[in-house]
């Protein structure tokens, strides 16, 4: 089976119709407010009916009060709920009750203890293992950083999960083949200013990343 692909950070019409026209599987709204690719619930509600049944939708939320993550599953209807801040194990598994949909947590990742310690949300339906922000980092995801790939096939993951973090065209089918990654993420790798997404480089990179047909993971050091 091919690779599955998501690109977060969706704003327009015209860079979800690039994303289901090049045959991504997953699109990503994001709903942190300091964010260029921040997308206000009524666009996306709108862009997600336009995606039902043609592509999955994702809401991307970052430490959610329960009032927030209403608002979404009222007005966007995702498919999945992406978790992309310091939320606990308990408030993962309080959020997927409220949300009765899968629930996809970033693990941010410097270390492999950063995968191993995954393991304590039992309530995470899919990983998705992104690079750690540095200290100075304005943004808690999306900053165009790839981690240390070989700590994927060193440190399996107890469960699904995507590769994310700094993946583009150039670099994606050699991040594959060495995590063994059956799904993969990306926002700023396509995007040809911040929030501002490229259809072309969307087109490129669904292409190269379906194009990996070998993913088992290199031997680890
Ligand atoms: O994209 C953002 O601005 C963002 C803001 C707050 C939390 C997470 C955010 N992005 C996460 C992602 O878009 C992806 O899921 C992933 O981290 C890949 O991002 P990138 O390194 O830019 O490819």
């Amino acid at each position: 089976m091919a690779v599955q692909v998501k690109i977060c950070g969706i704003k327009t019409e015209e860079a979800l119709e690039a994303a289901i026209e090049a045959g991504a599987d997953f699109v990503g709204f994001v709903f942190f407010a300091k964010s260029p690719r921040y997308v206000d619930a009524e666009t996306a509600g709108r862009l997600a009916e336009r995606a039902r049944g043609r592509i999955r939708t994702v809401a991307l939320l970052v430490d959610p009060s329960d009032a927030d993550l209403d608002r979404v599953l009222t007005t966007v209807d995702p498919d999945i709920i992406q978790l992309h801040g310091a939320e606990t194990p308990e408030r993962v598994a309080e959020i997927r009750i409220q949300a009765a949909r899968p629930v996809l947590k970033a693990v941010k990742v410097a270390t492999a203890a950063d995968i191993v310690a995954a393991s304590a949300f039992p309530a995470a339906d899919m990983f998705l293992f992104d690079a750690k922000p540095a200290k100075t980092a304005s943004l808690p995801g999306g900053n165009g950083v790839p981690f240390d790939w070989p700590l994927l096939a060193q440190t399996p993951p107890d469960r699904p999960y995507m590769l994310s973090g700094g993946l583009t065209t150039d670099n994606i089918s050699e991040a594959i083949r060495v995590t063994g990654a059956q799904a993969v993420d990306t926002s700023s790798g396509v995007e040809r200013a911040p929030g501002e997404k490229d259809p072309a480089a969307i087109r490129r990179f669904v292409q190269a990343a379906k194009a990996v047909t070998e993913r088992m993971p290199i031997e680890a050091a």
